[in-house]
């Protein structure tokens, strides 16, 4: 066998393990919050794993540490303890700007409140990451036109976020997280602030994604958007209190009884 097979049978392999990979592992992921009041722990010590390609919601009441979880998901926050891999690479050690590399190419995020730059129009805020993150003008164009035909936004290139209703300012922000092609979504409460219209329509879209192969870790607290993912974690006190397999008919993932404190996610074993 010659060398040049060799070697494209050992990056074949090396691409199937990475592939086999959970997208994202964190092992014992703890989050303190500290202000001015008593500390708040708001995340325990979470240990968890998302495969490509997976739709994951994670639901729970108000506090329980949803929103903490997936920002140290995204590293909008750093954690206090444990461990986080993204694609097979330790995030524990990378910097702020790392992160921001990361987060620009490789996360997607939108938050309830879209986030979009108010001074600038519909194409700029969907074409600035791209730039940002090393594309030429015209590809940014071409990704910003293909990504606004899909969320049926064409014709609204020009309008100024404060123009738009809040169901297509949400399709903007979704626009503008994908724009990178990232490897994983992040949503925090997507449909929050929208009406049933608006929120069904993110349903719609995040589904469509998650079809074409779009990996997603979304926080809900409507069962309605939750039903739409094919695995629903359920967050209490910071913990992992269920993992429910939907694609597999509800099955509990964590391998223990509904409703029991796990903490520990042990999958793919
Ligand atoms: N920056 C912060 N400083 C201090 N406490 C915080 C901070 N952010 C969150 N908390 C507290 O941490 C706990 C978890 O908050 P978090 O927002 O993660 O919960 P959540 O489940 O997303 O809640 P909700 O559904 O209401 O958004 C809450 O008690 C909250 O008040």
């Amino acid at each position: 066998m010659s060398e040049d097979a060799d070697s494209a049978r050992a990056a074949e392999a090396a691409d199937g393990a990475r592939e086999s990979e959970p997208l994202v592992r964190a092992r014992g992921l703890t989050k303190t919050h500290r202000g001015e009041g008593a500390p708040v722990h708001a995340v325990r010590g979470v240990d968890l794993e998302v495969r490509r390609g997976e739709f994951v919601a994670v639901t729970g009441p108000s506090g329980a540490g949803k929103s903490t979880l997936l920002h140290l998901l995204g590293g909008l926050q750093r954690p206090d303890g444990g461990s986080l891999w993204i694609d097979g690479r330790c995030m524990d050690d990378l910097s702020e700007s790392r992160w921001a590399v990361t987060r620009r190419s490789g996360i997607g995020i939108v938050f309830q409140f879209f986030n979009l730059v108010t001074n600038l129009t519909v194409a700029d805020n969907i074409e600035l990451p791209a730039l940002l993150a090393g594309a030429s003008p015209r590809d940014a164009r071409a990704g910003r036109r293909e990504l606004l035909d899909e969320l049926g936004l064409t014709g609204k290139e020009r309008a100024m976020p404060a123009e738009l209703s809040g169901g297509e300012q949400q399709r903007v922000a979704l626009a503008r997280a994908l724009v990178n092609h990232p490897g994983i979504l992040l949503a925090d409460e997507p449909a929050g602030s929208l009406d049933s219209k608006g929120t069904r329509e993110v349903i719609r879209l995040l589904g469509r994604f998650h079809q074409r192969g779009q990996t997603i870790v979304m926080v809900t607290h409507d069962a309605r958007m939750a039903s739409a993912a094919d695995r629903v974690i359920s967050f209490f006190d910071g913990r992992i209190l269920d993992d429910a397999d939907l694609a597999a008919g509800g099955g509990n993932r964590s391998g223990k009884a509904p409703g029991g404190v796990t903490g520990v996610l042990e999958l793919g074993t």
